[in-house]
């Protein structure tokens, strides 16, 4: 059993305003205990539009919920229509921000090199990334699994010095998983988890390795979350429609319950 802290992040993706986001996580924080708190953390990922109204629900109530983004702008500030950087977001007080979700890979055209920027601009303001990886079914049929995603993590950590990526989260979620109910198994959790494992290594050595938590993402349920939380390279999950659910939320949070 690895000594680091269980990370259980849910991406709303474009789903719950400012207001359903307050009660959400209010609904959230009166379900959660200070035992559930001390073993796992806890984040919601909300809309931008959501971000302030988090905020003052946190801070005001001193929750223990961590919050952040679901992107950033790859620049600090100037003539980027609709787009929103990390300094606004560190205003915030956000904690993380995700980068390179699949959902922006394929509709933004994010290639590796704008999520190394974006990885960048994240640092750059204080906001640990959470960076997305996986592979497409193709890939997947191929058998490439492990090499596409590699690929996309030393596309995403180029440059990245070894005191900041110490801190990084990898989300390993196989776009086939996504939104589908046709969660990896664990096996195929752990084999490319294990294996971004290794690369880190190979980049940072496997002290940091070791301290980077590595997160899987794709239909995660509370039925089936435990059995992929048992494999010893997976820290945590990137909870997409499940999360929209805080009973069912709650339920993965406590995954050692099962
Ligand atoms: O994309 C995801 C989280 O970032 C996963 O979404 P689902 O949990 O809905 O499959």
């Amino acid at each position: 059993m690895s000594d680091r802290t269980p990370l259980m992040a849910g991406n709303w993706k474009m789903n719950l305003n400012h207001l359903e986001a307050i009660a959400h996580v209010q609904k959230l924080a009166f379900a959660l205990t200070g035992k559930d708190h001390e073993a796992v953390e806890v984040a919601v990922l909300p809309p931008f539009t959501d971000l302030r109204s988090v905020q003052t629900l946190v801070e005001g109530d001193k929750l223990k919920i961590k919050y952040g983004a679901q992107d950033l702008s790859a620049h600090d500030s100037g003539a980027y229509t609709g787009e929103v950087s990390g300094a606004m977001l560190a205003k915030l007080k956000c904690a993380y921000v995700t980068v390179g979700h699949s959902e922006r890979r394929q509709y933004h055209a994010e290639t590796d090199e704008v999520c190394n920027a974006k990885v960048k601009a994240a640092y750059r303001h204080g906001l640990t990334p959470i960076l997305c990886v996986g592979e497409g079914l193709e890939v997947r049929k191929a058998g490439n699994q492990v090499a596409h995603t590699l690929a996309q993590v030393d596309g995403g950590l180029k440059d990245i010095p070894a005191e900041q990526a110490e801190s990084v989260v990898i989300a390993y979620e196989p776009v086939w998983a996504i939104g589908t109910g046709e969660v990896a198994t664990p096996e195929d959790a752990q084999e490319v988890c294990g294996a971004i494992r290794g690369r880190l290594a190979e980049l940072y050595g496997q002290e940091v390795a070791d301290k980077i938590r590595i997160q899987y993402g794709g239909s995660v349920k509370a039925g089936n979350v435990a059995a992929i939380m048992a494999q010893p390279d997976v820290d945590g999950a990137l909870v997409g429609g499940a999360a929209l659910d805080a009973d069912e939320f709650v339920r993965i949070v406590r995954f050692r319950d099962q």
